[in-house]
């Protein structure tokens, strides 16, 4: 019999995570799972399920949760040698990964995907021992998101990140940076953001990236350089119209491995959470798990 772990986080999605839970246990007990519930409590709860399901040979892990849920499902499981399929109910606020995989936002629609078998493989990254399935950011900008409080995301969505975006723009805060790729090239300079985009949704804007493919093996990477407020205002309009790779005063690259160092003390901001200080070396485990998607 097949086995499938459900996991929880009730406190996600405005309360609502455990009213999918009988339709889902339903699906999957129709295809022949076993099906087993468990609720999160506190952070990490989430990863230390999904490594006992791994280590249990579950063949499939249902995240019921927002990004952070998720990201510390796959945390558990990517280190591990049995990886179940996963299964991604999205509750939260943003949702990046379930965009770019065109899973439905709407919860009750990606429910029903469990009821066929298309499943997608997908790239993660490694930021030194940590793996992330959209972003890693670097600079004053990613350290803006900190300061975004769960009630300006409940009230603004993704846009509280952009009103404090512009906030740390306006005093010039930028980090000196020197950013190697792809083993022989090198970037140094000023910069007020470093991003590598896994996939072409961030924050909630799925314009960053437009041609990242959640299996294509590569960190697309952009470095946001000094500039004045003229240039900047300008950068807004392309990310606007998706051509930031396109914009000049944009370094935009793709790579499988960057390392990022500074003089200076410089956090990291992965997938929404505090990160290690540089310096961080990327990587990515290329179609490294399978991700039941739309057909
Ligand atoms: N029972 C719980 N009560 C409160 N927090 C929890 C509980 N279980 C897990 N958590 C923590 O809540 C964090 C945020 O959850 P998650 O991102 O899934 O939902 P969300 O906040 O609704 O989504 P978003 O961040 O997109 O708004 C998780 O990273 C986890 O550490």
């Amino acid at each position: 019999m097949k086995s499938a772990m459900l996991i929880v986080n009730p406190s996600s999605g405005k309360e609502e995570a455990v009213t999918y839970v009988a339709e889902i246990q339903e699906i999957l007990e129709d295809k022949g799972y076993a099906v087993k519930e468990v609720q999160t409590e506190k952070e990490l709860d989430a990863t230390k399920y999904c490594r006992d399901a791994c280590k249990e040979a579950y063949d499939l892990v249902v995240s019921l949760g927002g990004d952070g849920t998720l990201h510390e499902t796959i945390n558990g499981m990517v280190d591990q040698e049995h990886r179940p399929l996963l299964a991604v109910i999205p509750l939260g606020t943003v949702n990046d990964f379930a965009r770019a995989l065109n899973i439905p936002l709407h919860p009750d629609e990606a429910v029903q995907l469990l009821r066929n078998d298309h499943s997608r493989k997908v790239d993660i990254g490694k930021v030194n021992e940590r793996y992330f399935v959209n972003i890693t950011a670097v600079g004053a900008l990613a350290e803006a998101t900190y300061e975004v409080s769960p009630e300006q995301k409940t009230r603004f969505g993704p846009l509280a990140y952009v009103m404090e975006g512009i906030k740390t723009l306006s005093s010039d805060g930028t980090s000196p940076l020197t950013i190697q790729f792809d083993d022989h090239k090198t970037w140094e300079g000023d910069a007020f953001l470093f991003l590598a985009a896994l996939t072409n949704s961030t924050g909630g804007f799925e314009r960053l990236a437009p041609d990242a493919e959640v299996d294509d093996g590569l960190l697309h990477c952009f470095i946001l350089p000094r500039m004045n407020m003229m240039r900047l205002a300008s950068i807004v309009t392309s990310i606007l119209r998706g051509e930031l790779q396109e914009d000049s005063s944009v370094e935009y690259f793709k790579a499988r491995r960057v390392e990022i160092s500074s003089r200076e003390t410089v956090k990291t901001n992965v997938d929404g959470e505090e990160g290690d200080p540089l310096p961080v070396v990327l990587d990515v485990l290329p179609s490294h798990i399978e991700v039941i998607s739309v057909p």
